[in-house]
């Protein structure tokens, strides 16, 4: 990655936050110790809370127990710390706070010769999301003379499709679309953005990549952990919310878009858009037909006994909240017509993986087929493995080696760390120096966002009317049987891997 990242000053707002902890500062340090931030550089935190800058250093740096031990004895940790100041904000759109703001601001350009060039990172609770680019707007922070200012969006965006459009037409009045950066943390994985490599550097897939070879096409995104201390959230939210608007249509986009003419922001972005374009929506009753909602109850899971979803911290006794979904759903466009896709999310399952499946359809006769003391016809399958064990296997049959023609299934497997010595970026840090170089590609487009909202909002819609059961399943397990009946009328299923593959070579071995 060179770098070609201009002097700036990153604001965090939300800076004593968990976020902020976890990952930003974490990510930040990433980039520096690998060289990639400019020799003018210098993070401004900001929240309620007091701190001296001191303080702020000991906190999110040598107190964070995000950073481990190895880079905590780093002596680059040091002059990173360095780097960074904070400013408290009683109100983000207080007239004294935000002067308080661009006063400091002020200092710190000149004394970081970074120019008047500000990156704004909102890692606050969403209801600031518009207060905070108005506050910058009235104070003319979002347009500063003779450089630039670029404004980062966490999630969630939006809360519904009229909600997204309310909140992108407020950030748009005050920043151009250009200087947004919607972040997506998926689209931060080094496997997600490889889904395009993997289609569009290589000729052999594409004649196959589409209704005339495909047979179904499956998404999983497994978590092992519950809501843990988050019920709070994740009771207003639910699994179709919190994972499936965003992370795992971003997915499904990578996977199903048609070839960019460039791989640039314009073009990659105009393909997802029209994309989303083509789900076709899942209407009224559609939605327990293709839909399945599910809660956890308690059981056990790999990390332990869990208690039910309605017994953690911060969730109502009666909620309703979705912890698990199963979805079947077409994409109706020339490449995809008939062909059924299936996303599926949930919290407390055995494993935690992520991993993309294209089954392909069977030859036309099975002529293997009295061989039966193996597979009669083998699965030919692309698991592509967004995470752990980034990579991918290919599944075919081969002649088992005797008499006869007997089949076997058997894999090709590629695991991604091969590819290099290095540590693969962690997806903030990728996403934060793409937003560095001005580089929004990686980033979701205001109108994506509406539309991927436009595509869940009718099944909310249908679950808050009661228009589909809400059932159970217990911790631990791969989720209700109902999401197997999805499959019926298509044949495969859902693909379970069998283990954690951190090692190993892996997954269902036949
Ligand atoms: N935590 C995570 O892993 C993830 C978080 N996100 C998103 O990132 C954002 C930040 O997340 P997270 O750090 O967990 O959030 P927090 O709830 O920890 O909030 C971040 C900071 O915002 C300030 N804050 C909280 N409430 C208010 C308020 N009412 N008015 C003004 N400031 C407030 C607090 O600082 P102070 O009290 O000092 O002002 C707090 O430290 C959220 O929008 C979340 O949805 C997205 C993905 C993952
Ligand atoms: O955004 C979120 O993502 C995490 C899962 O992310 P991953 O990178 O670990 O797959 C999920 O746990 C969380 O609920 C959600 O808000």
């Amino acid at each position: 990655m060179a770098s070609k990242v201009e002097p700036h000053i990153l604001v965090i707002f939300g800076a004593s936050g968990d976020l902020a902890q976890r990952k930003l500062i974490p990510a930040v340090y990433d980039l520096y110790r690998g060289g990639y931030l400019p020799d003018h550089f210098a993070l401004l935190g900001a929240s309620r809370t007091d701190f001296s800058d001191e303080e702020f250093r000991q906190k999110v740096v040598f107190d964070n127990e995000f950073f481990d031990e190895d880079k905590k004895a780093e002596p680059k940790l040091k002059e990173f710390a360095k780097l960074l100041f904070y400013q408290d904000l009683k109100q983000y759109d207080g007239e004294e706070d935000i002067n308080k703001l661009k006063a400091r601001l002020q200092d710190l350009s000149q004394q970081f010769q970074t120019g008047n060039r500000f990156i704004f990172y909102l890692s606050t609770p969403p209801k600031l999301y518009s207060t905070i680019p108005n506050a910058l707007a009235a104070s003319g922070l979002n347009e500063p003379e003779g450089g630039w200012a670029r404004i980062v969006i966490e999630k969630p965006f939006g809360y519904d499709e009229e909600s997204a459009k309310r909140l992108n037409k407020e950030i748009q009045s005050v920043f151009p679309e250009n200087n947004i950066y919607r972040i997506d943390h998926y689209l931060g994985k080094e496997t997600v953005q490889n889904l395009l490599v993997t289609r569009f550097a290589n000729g052999f897939f594409e004649p196959l990549w589409n209704r005339n070879y495909v047979q179904s096409v499956q998404i999983t995104a497994a978590e092992t952990v519950g809501v843990g201390s988050r019920g709070g959230y994740y009771d207003e939210s639910g699994a179709l919310r919190d994972m499936i608007q965003n992370h795992l249509l971003q997915v499904l986009a990578h996977v199903a878009m048609e070839p960019p003419i460039r791989a640039d922001a314009y073009s990659i972005r105009g393909e997802k858009m029209k994309l989303f374009q083509s789900l076709r929506p899942i209407k009224g009753e559609q939605v327990a037909e293709q839909v399945v909602r599910a809660q956890y109850t308690g059981g056990k899971t790999k990390d332990g006994e869990v208690v039910a979803y309605r017994d953690a911290e911060g969730v109502p006794d009666d909620s309703t909240t979705e912890t698990y979904v199963g979805m079947k759903f077409f994409i109706d466009n020339w490449r995809w017509a008939g062909v059924p896709f299936f996303i599926r999310t949930g919290k407390c399952l055995p494993l935690k993986v992520t991993e993309v499946v294209i089954t392909f359809k069977n030859p036309p006769q099975a002529i293997f087929a009295s061989y039966d003391d193996y597979a009669m016809k083998c699965d030919n399958q692309l698991i592509i493995r967004i995470q752990p064990d980034e990579g991918m296997a290919m599944e075919f049959g081969m002649k088992v080696p005797g008499e006869g023609f007997r089949v076997k299934n058997v894999d090709m497997d590629f695991f991604y760390r091969e590819l290099t010595t290095k540590d693969v970026p962690e997806s903030y840090s990728r996403l934060l120096l793409d937003c560095m170089k001005g580089d929004p590609t990686l980033y979701a487009r205001g109108d994506s966002v509406e539309a991927a909202w436009g595509f869940v909002d009718p099944i909310i819609e249908a679950w808050e009317k009661n228009e589909a059961p809400l059932v159970t399943y217990e911790a631990g397990t791969w989720g209700p049987e109902e999401a197997d009946r999805l499959w019926d009328n298509v044949g495969g299923g859902w693909r379970n891997p069998q283990a954690s593959l951190t090692e190993e070579k892996h997954y269902t071995k036949l």
